[in-house]
């Protein structure tokens, strides 16, 4: 009966279509819906998570939900990510996140994927807190590349190389990578927006989750510290079924795991020289123009 209730949930999507939304791709269903998720009403004590596909954003979110749970695992294996988290722009016949979000009890959190041009204006009409992560741009394109393959919600993606000039050209769902991260690096003047990398996540996590302690205002002791760090590390989420997406009828896991590397430098494996050259070209004339910066030599 629930492989039914999923195929028919399936069904009625249409697997791989994307329209637009101001210029932005977005899959099909999203654009469809646009004018509920645009007119979404988030609450003072609503807290987002807003990120570039495939920047780290599980994996801040479970570091999230830890925190909020004092470190309690059990009670962070309540149930799978995007049914703790509402992803606020996903949309199906049955359900969606807005649909989750308005079900749910205060405090709650949120994902999303939007551009900061993108987000519905009620999250900065009551002030929100945010938390951002990015991720950078070369091993971020390699993981979005493996996304698409094995995500039957989004287009495909082609061979590398082609995926490789999609991608540069900004017209992957979501939006530029560029345009993302520096829209949401800006709006941090203004706003109270934790921007973390991923970079500095793998680099050193206890200092990173610290970091996320601190902008929700909670203190947990080293320990509790030291057992988040543990149960958010890339081994144990991948294994974590709450965490790994192993149940996402969209997701076929054979071709590439959701967890897949869970590394830095992973572009060095598909990169070649030249479209290294030529993406650093691209880097070096898209980011002229913020202070924005990332660790690019991995
Ligand atoms: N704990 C931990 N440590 C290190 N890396 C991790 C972790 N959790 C997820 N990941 C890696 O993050 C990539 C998935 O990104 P997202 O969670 O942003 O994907 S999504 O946009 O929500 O679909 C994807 O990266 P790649 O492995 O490079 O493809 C995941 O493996």
């Amino acid at each position: 009966k629930v492989e039914k209730k999923k195929e028919l949930e399936w069904a009625l999507i249409p697997p791989g279509e994307v329209s637009q939304v101001d210029g932005i791709v977005l899959e099909k269903n999203i654009c469809n819906s646009w004018d509920k998720i645009w007119n979404f009403e988030a609450k003072p004590d609503d807290l987002l998570i807003a990120s570039y596909p495939k920047a780290g954003t599980t994996w801040t979110q479970e570091i999230v939900d830890l925190i909020q749970n004092n470190g309690d695992i059990e009670k962070s294996k309540r149930a799978p990510i995007h049914l703790r988290q509402p992803f606020l722009e996903w949309v199906r016949t049955t359900n969606s996140g807005i649909d989750q979000a308005n079900a749910m009890p205060s405090p709650r959190t949120l994902k999303t994927h939007l551009p900061v041009q993108l987000l519905p204006p009620s999250f900065w009409e009551k002030n929100c807190k945010i938390i951002y992560v990015a991720r950078n741009v070369k091993d971020n394109m390699v993981s979005y590349y493996y996304f698409q393959k094995m995500n039957k919600g989004l287009p495909d993606p082609g061979s590398w190389d082609e995926y490789f000039e999609t991608f540069l050209s900004g017209k992957v769902v979501w939006g530029s990578w560029f345009d993302h991260v520096k829209g949401w690096w800006k709006k941090k003047e203004s706003h109270p927006i934790l921007y973390l990398f991923y970079e500095e996540m793998m680099k050193d996590p206890k200092r990173e989750i610290r970091k996320v302690m601190e902008f929700l205002g909670k203190n947990l002791k080293e320990e509790v510290l030291d057992k988040i760090v543990y149960n958010t590390s890339f081994d144990v989420m991948k294994r974590n079924p709450m965490t790994n997406y192993i149940n996402d009828v969209k997701m076929n896991h054979r071709l590439s795991p959701f967890m897949r590397k869970g590394v830095t430098g992973d572009w060095k494996n598909h990169f070649t020289e030249a479209q290294n050259k030529q993406l650093n070209e691209n880097y070096e004339k898209n980011m002229a123009d913020t202070s924005l910066s990332f660790c690019m030599e991995l």
